[in-house]
């Protein structure tokens, strides 16, 4: 690389902290002031600059120019203030991003494949890779983005957000990683009425063509990186599962939405476990919102129950009760999905519900000890809802995990009050700690961005075959003692700020058990070694 070229090198710039002696040797002496800065004067300067911007927007806009023109300086500067950086880099202000894509586009730091093109799919990844090496593919089609729904092109944000939670967390080589926005079309009118919109302007594309257009990008990339993990982010219902289920077994792939949040309310509810000494089997638990998340994390929930407590597969099941756009779940109603099915209710399994439509009735009919929100409907857990909730259960445990922040079903105070303080409690985005009762609650973030990057990590450290269903597990288990279940008012999950201890374990308990099912497709002696070797650092 020439000199200039290398002072341009987003991966390998150092910009003022180039050396005297550096600036020399590559002929760039010239293109830079006098001064020869520390690295951590720049990330101060860049911090300083961060809180100076008058709105979360402007900050993530400007972060994430500092990413794009020199990843080492805004990953140091990002590892120094990583709880207060993370709602600006990812959710929730990733949301606003995506939204006003139109009117701050400059640039987005992706590649972008087009179903009009699908003969062009394998240039746009090697344009973006320009012949690195990938151990990590991050694709959106953004039908289901966040809890916001279909964003076409412009949700092309929301795989910048994953990929600097998935550096600053597991240490991913951010040289290493390519994100790609898979322009299907988009169906929000608001969008192609747009005359600033920069996707495809179509109606999405679905059915035969959609699957042999992913079939094909999924060729293209393990053509040329065969060990490379595919992560899928916020697709829509009706292709997330399908997609998840056609590769899982076969290659290296995980959906972070399914998967990841399954993954990450399974630790929360091991913790709660702990805590409240509720036994496994006894555990009821009544999901909100039977989307991609909600079944996601029914499937997780019950997967542990199958795997690690030996339950039989027909109860396990029978522990979850789904609540949807219709009410209940019950069979017997048209349009369930695959993954709605396997939980739907008999109909009359409850007599005494008169209206299935009515949360506080499922709640009095099936005395869940566990209620999680992925519906996106704000407010949906109301003051009736949560003190049902309570009055069957000691410590239930209460998940209002849709995001962004107004989209959550309640707030981490009111369910904190409304129970007098004995629910568990774990919001989607950030929640301050709550006072009540002279104990200071602190709150979860029940968001997979504790989980994806230490999966996804270990599973590409161990070169992984698929990821199984006992990997992810040990994802859940490899944080449960991370949580202090002594102290009044502790969180039933790790805090931001140990996003890299998070993830550090997760990735080293997800690689060991692929060398215990041998899944490796190296051999691996040290497993927690390799984990630490391949974190990348912005001090190399
Ligand atoms: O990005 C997040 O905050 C969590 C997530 O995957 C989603 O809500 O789709
Ligand atoms: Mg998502």
């Amino acid at each position: 690389m020439t000199g200039f070229k290398t002072l341009h090198d987003s991966y390998a710039t150092n910009g003022l902290s180039f050396s005297a002696q550096e600036r020399e040797d590559l002929g760039i002496d010239g293109l830079l002031p006098a001064a020869v800065q520390t690295p951590d004067q720049r990330a101060e300067i860049v911090y300083q600059r961060f809180l100076q911007e008058p709105t979360d927007l402007a900050k993530r806009i400007y972060l994430m120019s500092v990413c794009r023109t020199d990843r080492k300086l805004f990953y140091r500067s990002m590892d120094k203030h990583l709880t207060e950086y993370m709602p600006i880099v990812y959710a929730p202000t990733v949301a606003q991003s995506i939204q006003q894509y139109d009117k701050y586009y400059s640039g987005s730091d992706v590649a972008y494949i087009s179903i009009e093109h699908p003969d062009r799919i394998g240039a746009a990844l090697d344009q973006y890779a320009q012949g690195r090496e990938i151990d990590l593919v991050v694709c959106t089609d953004a039908e289901g983005i966040l809890g916001i729904g279909d964003w076409g092109a412009q949700g092309a944000e929301i795989l910048t957000g994953k990929l600097a939670v998935y550096t600053a967390a597991a240490g991913i080589d951010p040289s290493r990683v390519l994100p790609v926005m898979v322009d299907v079309g988009t169906n929000r009118q608001e969008l192609l009425d747009n005359p600033d919109y920069v996707g495809n302007r179509i109606e999405r594309v679905r059915g035969q063509r959609y699957d042999d257009f992913i079939e094909a990008f999924v060729q293209e990339t393990l053509q040329r990186y065969p060990k490379a993990l595919i992560h899928w982010e916020d697709f829509g219902r009706p292709e997330a599962a399908p997609i998840l289920e056609r590769y899982r077994r076969n290659i290296l792939t995980l959906n972070d939405d399914i998967q990841g949040t399954g993954v990450t309310v399974l630790a929360a509810l091991l913790a709660a476990r702990k805590i409240s000494g509720l036994k496994p089997e006894d555990t009821r638990t009544l999901v909100y919102g039977a989307g991609t998340a909600g079944v996601g994390i029914a499937n997780q929930i019950v997967d542990d129950l199958i795997l690690e407590h030996g339950m039989d597969e027909e109860a396990a099941r029978k522990s979850v009760m789904l609540f949807d756009r219709q009410g209940m779940v019950i069979a017997d109603q048209d349009d369930l999905t695959v993954g709605q099915q396997k939980y739907a209710r008999e109909p009359g399994e409850f007599p005494e519900v008169s209206d299935t439509t009515s949360l506080v009735e499922a709640i009095n009919a099936f005395q869940p000890n566990v209620l999680i929100g992925t519906s996106t409907q704000h407010g949906a857990f109301t003051q009736d809802a949560v003190k049902a909730m309570a009055s069957h259960v000691e410590r239930p445990l209460i998940c209002p995990i849709s995001n962004p922040t107004e989209l959550a079903e309640a707030t981490a105070k009111d369910v904190i009050e409304w129970t007098e303080g004995r629910a568990f409690v774990t919001t989607g985005t950030p929640s301050a700690p709550v006072e009540y009762g002279g104990t200071t609650y602190y709150i979860g973030q029940g968001n997979n961005a504790l989980m994806y990057p230490g999966i996804c990590f270990g599973a590409i450290v161990a070169k992984a075959q698929h990821i199984s269903r006992h990997m992810l597990l040990a994802g859940a288990y490899a944080i449960s003692d991370m949580i202090d279940a002594d102290q009044p008012g502790a969180a039933v999950l790790p805090a931001v700020k140990d996003l890299k201890e998070i993830s550090r374990r997760v990735a080293t308990a997800v690689a060991q058990q692929a060398v215990d099912e041998g899944l490796n497709r190296e051999p691996l002696s040290d497993v927690a070694q390799a984990v630490a070797d391949a974190r990348w650092s912005f001090e190399d």
